[in-house]
């Protein structure tokens, strides 16, 4: 109800109490959900603070140029690189390495999203200059030729938490399989990378590929290269058990061991024994490099000692120490270290899980024989490479 006022005056509101309390409490309403939402979003763009390298937890884009200027240098420039490629390609690509490993979360970024892409007049001087910037593709100065199922994919992935390395994810395949594509054509696969950041690839075929020394070489006298070993015997029981992932119809381990089982005649045309002939396939490696470029990494050690070996790797490619302890845990249920925090991720990240499969038992006089094989082939191994990995102890 309401009653008239003054003369020429609109009336006055005599509204209920119970309306007056309703707009009071929509008001408080309004206020609490705009604080909820300032709060909410205030928490986003806090959360890439919590790591260098790493991305944000939950959040679906990169951190940008102002949380990146609070970054160590060498981790602003890795995360502005990844930004802006990330940036590039829309719709969005799956995360470099996604390849083998499909399991890999990918970050999603839309276009003009928040982070770098809303505010690069935002940024201070040092990182504008970076973000005009953008880096180039390079040739990789180091690269991972073997061996395959040595750990390879292990030490790749540890790699590229260092902020000084920027490496492809698949494996080219350049110097066995595409080497008529050209050295362009091999470039154009590479990251882009700033002055001071190495560029690495890891394909474990070129260390039993016949042309490769010659050819990697060619390409550049100075490549850095890392073999990855692991004791021959369990080496082919896991390339045999990846194919029996692949073809389960396939003999058994003990039926393709053997040219001749009663006579304990090894079958070395078997590719899953011939790879494991460390010494012969090193050979040709020292006819064009010198060992000194050449690095040996113990697969078992990868496993039991991940910042271990990691730490004689940074030291070969000339890296700081960057990658320690700190960064890994060991995952119970893989059975495997594990990462804290993955190259662009601010998440736990283990291995796909083609990555430490279940190996199947084996007779035990068939390792036995393997073993008592390979041993001549290891000890000359461990003399040319000057370390002695342990696998006949
Ligand atoms: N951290 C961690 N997580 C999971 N797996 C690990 C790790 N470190 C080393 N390894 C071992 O890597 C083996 C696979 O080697 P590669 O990556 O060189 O394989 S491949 O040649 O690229 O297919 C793989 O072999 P399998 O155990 O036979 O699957 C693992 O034993």
């Amino acid at each position: 109800m309401a009653s008239r006022g003054p003369a020429g005056s609109h009336p006055i509101s005599a509204e209920p109490l119970s309306r007056s309390i309703f707009r009071k409490f929509l008001l408080m309403l309004c206020s609490l959900l705009t604080a909820l939402y300032v709060f909410y979003c205030l928490a986003e763009r806090c959360q890439p603070l919590s790591g260098p390298v790493a991305g944000v937890p939950g959040l679906r884009v990169p951190p940008g140029p102002r949380e990146l200027a609070l970054w160590p240098a060498a981790a602003q420039r890795k995360r502005l690189l990844q930004l802006r490629q990330r940036r590039r390609v829309w719709p969005p690509r799956p995360r470099e390495g996604s390849y083998e490993e499909p399991d890999t979360p990918g970050l999603v970024v839309g276009p003009g999203g928040s982070g770098a892409g809303s505010s690069v007049a935002e940024a201070p001087p040092g990182t504008l200059a970076l973000l005009l910037d953008e880096g180039s593709k390079q040739l990789p100065q180091a690269i991972i030729i073997g061996v395959k199922k040595g750990g390879t994919r292990a030490l790749l992935e540890f790699l590229r938490v260092h902020p000084d390395v920027r490496a492809v994810g698949a494996e080219p395949h350049f110097f066995d399989r595409s080497y008529h594509k050209g050295l362009a054509w091999y470039r154009d696969l590479m990251p882009r990378t700033l002055e001071g950041q190495i560029t690495m690839e890891k394909t474990p075929s070129y260390f039993v590929t016949r042309e490769a020394p010659a050819r990697i070489s060619a390409m550049s006298k100075d490549t850095k290269l890392i073999v990855v070993v692991r004791d021959p015997v369990t080496r082919a029981i896991s390339d045999y058990t990846q194919t029996l992932s692949k073809r389960p119809d396939i003999p058994t381990f003990e039926s393709l061991t053997f040219r001749n089982r009663s006579a304990g005649l090894i079958d070395t045309s078997w590719s899953a024994i011939q790879i494991g002939l460390y010494a012969k396939h090193l050979e040709p490696w020292l006819r064009h490099f010198p060992l000194g470029q050449m690095l040996f990494v113990s697969g078992e050690r990868l496993v039991s000692d991940p910042a271990g070996e990691l730490g004689r790797v940074q030291d070969f490619l000339g890296l700081k120490r960057i990658i320690t302890d700190k960064h890994f845990y060991f995952n119970q249920t893989k059975g495997f270290p594990c990462l804290k925090k993955a190259e662009g991720s601010s998440k736990p990240h283990c291995l796909g899980k083609t990555k430490g499969r279940a190996h199947p038992a084996i007779a035990r006089e068939v390792l036995r024989r393997l073993r008592e094989f390979y041993r001549p082939f290891n000890l000359k191994f461990y003399q040319m490479t000057g370390r002695d990995f342990g696998w006949d102890g």
